[in-house]
């Protein structure tokens, strides 16, 4: 028997960010494994066109909850949305829904977060910091609270190279930049902005930063425990592998890389590509749920959820890889033949872009306004190298992250755990991950059938003819007009022809 699939079951439990990547793996494997737990509260803020229940039903409803359905048929009972804008005071939460979250929760699992890198920082600091504070004093109000799971990232102290599992302060206090932000208005945000930041590449890592420090400033009372994911990456097994369904991180460069838009991209190919699976980060999630709960550690645990120092994979290996898989399963309609070049040399990276982004796109849009439709690509592109310029920071370092306390955690679970909520990212075999990672991509987000990868290989045939055609066109317009400007390329001509006279 499961421990920790036993400790959930009854229990209530509250989820931020239910709707985002992780949480929606958080929920599913929480009702496959716990199906007898009381409720899982959600907050959750209503998006226009879409009520509350819609928004829930949507994601019940989806592939990824194929074997829930199953498991747990009541499932959609299991699961209450409490309207809820994490921006707002008290969350904008009604009196009786916040009654009933205030006496019955037991486990607070809180990952809401934007995680956009270009955010305001004013909007980064009331989500990653303020909601974060807000978030706490509510828990110190529940007298059934086990346990408070703050999800953070491991880019939170990206500023160092060697990261331990302890909070590291930040040079301004959070609470006085939350006070701040109430009266600075955003003219003086963005001037103080980048000196408050110093040395974090963007506002979601510092305030990240921030959050962690208002966690363990806020703790009190209660058992918390923060985990820090690395770049997280589409399901590796459970429910099934390869699953991921938006354009985070990695997954818009496969993208991108597979229908032939991005050929070139700075990176050091053996920087360390610290990925890490959902469902690894979710099973660690739960297993310090319980862990919290049950033992109660003295101190606020930090766990790092990272793959670089037990099972190193650098991007060099992770695009080679990724590039084969366009081989055996490309994607449809791609804008060229899909190649990559990982280059760390600024001049070849701008000659790259020059030569392999802007250039096609530019020709490819005169081809559109000549055949009279509305050019779009050049935008795309610019669009494009504008996100690559956001995620070199993280493709050209590597991090070395100690997992002391996660190794702790292993060894703690019975067979059963290790096996049911498997953590252990030394078991990961990389090639076969990021195979099933570029299926994904195509099957769960790019939403293509598999039948349509025969069209796909002969489209990719085409393309690679008509680049030779425009390459011979080229070399022969090229030489041409050398022929009429240089006596020694007359020279070069005249003895090729005799030679094959
Ligand atoms: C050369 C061959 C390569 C072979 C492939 C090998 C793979 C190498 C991969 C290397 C990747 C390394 C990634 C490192 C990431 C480190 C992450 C740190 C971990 C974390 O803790 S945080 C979680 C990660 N967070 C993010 O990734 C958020 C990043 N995104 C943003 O900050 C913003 O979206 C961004 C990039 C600033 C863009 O903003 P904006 O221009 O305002 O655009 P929108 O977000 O509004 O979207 C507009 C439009 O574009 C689509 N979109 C968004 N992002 C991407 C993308 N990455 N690729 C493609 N398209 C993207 C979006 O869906 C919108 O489309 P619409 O149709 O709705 O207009
Ligand atoms: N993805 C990654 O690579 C990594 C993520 N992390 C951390 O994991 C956590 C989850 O990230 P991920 O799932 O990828 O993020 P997503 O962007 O996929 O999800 C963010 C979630 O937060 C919710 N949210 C945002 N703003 C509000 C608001 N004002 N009120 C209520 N809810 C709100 C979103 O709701 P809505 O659907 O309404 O927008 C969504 O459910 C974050 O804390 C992040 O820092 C850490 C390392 C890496």
């Amino acid at each position: 028997m499961s421990m920790i699939a036993a400790f959930y079951g009854g229990k209530s439990i509250l989820i931020t960010g239910a709707t985002g990547f992780l949480g929606k793996v958080l929920i599913e494997k929480l009702c496959r494994t716990s199906p007898d737990l009381k409720v899982i509260y959600i907050l959750v803020r209503p998006k226009a066109g879409h009520t509350l229940q819609q928004r829930v039903s949507q994601i019940i409803n989806s592939k990824l909850f194929e074997k829930v359905r199953e498991v747990c048929p009541n499932v959609h009972e299991k699961i209450r949305a409490i309207s809820a804008d994490l921006n707002q005071n008290d969350f904008a939460i009604s009196k009786e829904d916040m009654q009933e979250l205030l006496s019955c929760t037991n486990i607070i699992f809180h990952c809401a977060a934007t995680v956009r890198f270009d955010d305001h920082l004013r909007h980064a600091v009331q989500l990653n910091v303020t909601a974060t504070q807000q978030l706490l004093f509510m828990a110190s109000q529940m007298p059934k609270l086990e346990a408070f799971i703050h999800i953070s990232t491991a880019f939170s102290n990206c500023n160092l190279k060697h990261i331990d599992e302890v909070i590291y302060p930040c040079s301004v206090e959070p609470k006085k930049i939350i006070d701040s932000m109430e009266w600075w208005d955003d003219a003086i945000v963005d001037e103080i902005a980048p000196k408050l930041m110093g040395d974090w590449p963007n506002t979601y890592t510092y305030t990240k930063a921030l959050g962690e420090m208002v966690v363990q400033q806020e703790s009190g009372n209660l058992n918390i425990a923060i985990i820090r994911p690395s770049i997280v990456g589409a399901t590796w097994q459970e429910p099934f592998p390869g699953w991921v369904d938006n354009l985070n991180g990695p997954n818009g460069m496969i993208v991108a890389a597979g229908r032939g838009f991005l050929r070139a991209i700075r990176a050091s190919p053996l920087a360390v590509a610290d990925l890490i699976p959902v469902d690894t980060v979710i099973n660690l999630t739960l297993a310090v749920g319980w862990y919290t709960a049950v033992h109660r550690p003295k101190s606020t645990l930090i766990y790092h959820c990272t793959s670089g120092n037990l099972n190193p994979c650098n991007w060099g290996k992770m695009g080679c890889q990724v590039l084969s898989t366009f081989e055996k399963i490309p994607f449809e309609k791609a804008f060229r033949r899909p190649h990559a070049d990982f280059t760390a040399n600024t001049i070849t990276v701008h000659y790259r872009n020059a030569v392999s982004h802007r250039a096609p796109a530019m020709i490819y849009d005169i081809y559109l306004w000549l055949t009279g439709r509305k050019p779009r690509m050049t935008k795309l592109m610019n669009r494009l190298l504008r996100t690559i310029s956001m995620l070199e920071y993280f493709i050209n370092r590597s991090w070395e992250w100690s997992t002391y306390n996660t190794e702790m955690l292993m060894s703690e679970l019975s067979p059963e755990d290790q096996r049911i909520f498997n953590f252990d990212v030394r078991q990961l075999n990389w090639l076969e991950y990021i195979e099933n990672y570029v299926l994904g991509v195509k099957k769960y987000l790019l939403k293509e059938d598999m039948a349509g990868i025969p069209e796909a290989k002969q489209h990719l045939r085409r393309l690679q003819n008509i680049y030779y055609l425009f390459n011979t066109v080229f070399f022969l317009i090229a030489w041409r007009l050398l022929i009429a400007r240089s006596q020694i390329a007359r020279n070069v001509w005249f003895f090729i022809r005799c030679i094959f006279a």
